[in-house]
């Protein structure tokens, strides 16, 4: 019988791992890529949707759930899962980073964060503790811990005190949920920015703490791509290689591919579903505008590699109708496009690493994304 947090390693090709991720609600095939549903939804998808396109597990937004319609009111309805009628892994983030990033005024202490509400401005605070039973009542299969996610440029000493702040809350996170008092999971998150002397000692720090996995926090925050894949190519391969490592916030397909190449197994990204909504399609040969004249009578599907619904049924003329019309069908097809071509890069890059093809597929799309 396997155990929520089991992590076993199938393949591997140079850093790159193949490996399965048990939780309570099924196993998860690494790596993978995590599509955002902030409310507990993917924006304008069912459930159904992304079954037919595999999505493994999708991730909830803590600061959002809390705000509306609270997290109590969802574990009286029986917890997200049930809420939301999805049945597979749920991850939740601590939205310490929405709290971060979408605040201006805030209040940080050892205690915790205070901030407003973005719906109707009134105060709350969340301890490393408040976070975590928020995720309990969400009922999510990984939770993840109360963290600060530095800005992009903070100084040294700066980020110093914040990673060490950090390492306290992950341990009073983790204690206030010991590990196996229940089937849900934690995830530690590494910080340090870009300091990669900090970085090290964020890891040292965390693994002391037994988590089930651990994460790369602060990256995506404004740094260049060769920034960040300084960064991660630095710390990675220095991660528990016998725990998945999940790298936040990442990113375009050549991340994704960098970042299984430096040995990350999970991803998440609003890219591919906040993209679809302002008509960029990521497809087999780069990424297209469909808003662009040029595909005003183009009979052809999106890609004619893809096998999704939107390029089995539709051509680029009309999904540029729809877009230039406004119309919400638009944001579906355009959605269920681009998360089923990332859903499918993984699913290609699962099956590489297992058959030693993991630098030539790399290459393949750094070739049709070379343009950027
Ligand atoms: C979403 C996870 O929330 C957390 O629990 N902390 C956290 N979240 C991040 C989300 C990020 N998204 C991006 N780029 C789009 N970078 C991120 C960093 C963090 C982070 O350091 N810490
Ligand atoms: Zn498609």
């Amino acid at each position: 019988m396997s155990t929520p947090g089991d992590f076993k390693i199938h393949a591997t090709d140079g850093e790159a791992r193949r490996a399965t991720l048990t939780t309570a609600h099924g196993d998860i095939q690494t790596p993978i890529f995590m599509p955002v549903g902030t409310q507990g939804t993917v924006k304008s998808l069912t459930p159904l949707d992304l079954e037919e396109m595999d999505a493994q597990i999708i991730l909830g937004n803590t600061y959002h759930l809390y705000l509306r319609p609270g997290d109590d009111l969802v574990a009286r309805r029986g917890g997200l899962h049930k809420f939301a009628n999805w049945k597979r892994p749920i991850l939740t983030d601590s939205g310490g980073f929405q709290v971060f990033s979408l605040q201006e005024i805030r209040k940080l202490s050892e205690e915790g964060v205070e901030f407003r509400s973005y719906i109707d401005g009134s105060k709350h605070f969340f301890s490393p503790e408040k976070a975590i039973d928020i995720q309990k009542n969400l009922g999510s299969d990984i939770m993840m811990v109360l963290d600060e996610c530095v800005g992009y440029g903070a100084d040294k000493d700066y980020t110093n005190k914040s990673l060490e702040m950090t390492t306290r809350w992950a341990k009073r996170c983790r204690d206030h949920y010991p590990k196996g008092s229940g089937g849900q999971i934690m995830f530690g998150i590494v910080q340090g920015g870009f300091y990669k002397d900090l970085r090290e000692k964020s890891l040292e720090q965390l693994r002391e703490i037994d988590f089930e996995g651990f994460a790369i926090g602060g990256l995506s925050v404004g740094e260049s791509t060769k920034e960040m894949y300084d960064i991660l190519h630095h710390i990675a391969p220095k991660m528990p290689s016998d725990k998945p490592r999940y790298l936040m916030g990442v990113g375009t397909p050549l991340d994704l591919l960098e970042g299984v190449s430096a040995g990350v197994d999970m991803f998440d990204c609003v890219l591919p579903s906040r993209n679809a909504r302002n008509g960029t399609l990521f497809t087999s040969q780069g990424k297209i505008n469909i808003k662009r004249a040029e595909f005003a009578e183009d009979d052809s599907p999106l890609d004619p590699e893809c096998g999704c619904y939107t390029c089995r049924n539709f051509t680029k003329a009309y999904l540029r109708h729809l877009y230039m019309a406004k119309e919400l069908l638009s944001y579906r097809l355009n959605t269920y496009h681009n998360l089923y071509f990332y859903l499918d890069l993984m699913k290609q890059i699962r099956a590489a690493i297992e058959n030693g093809t993991f630098a030539e597929l790399k290459a393949k799309y750094e070739a049709a994304y070379a343009k950027g």
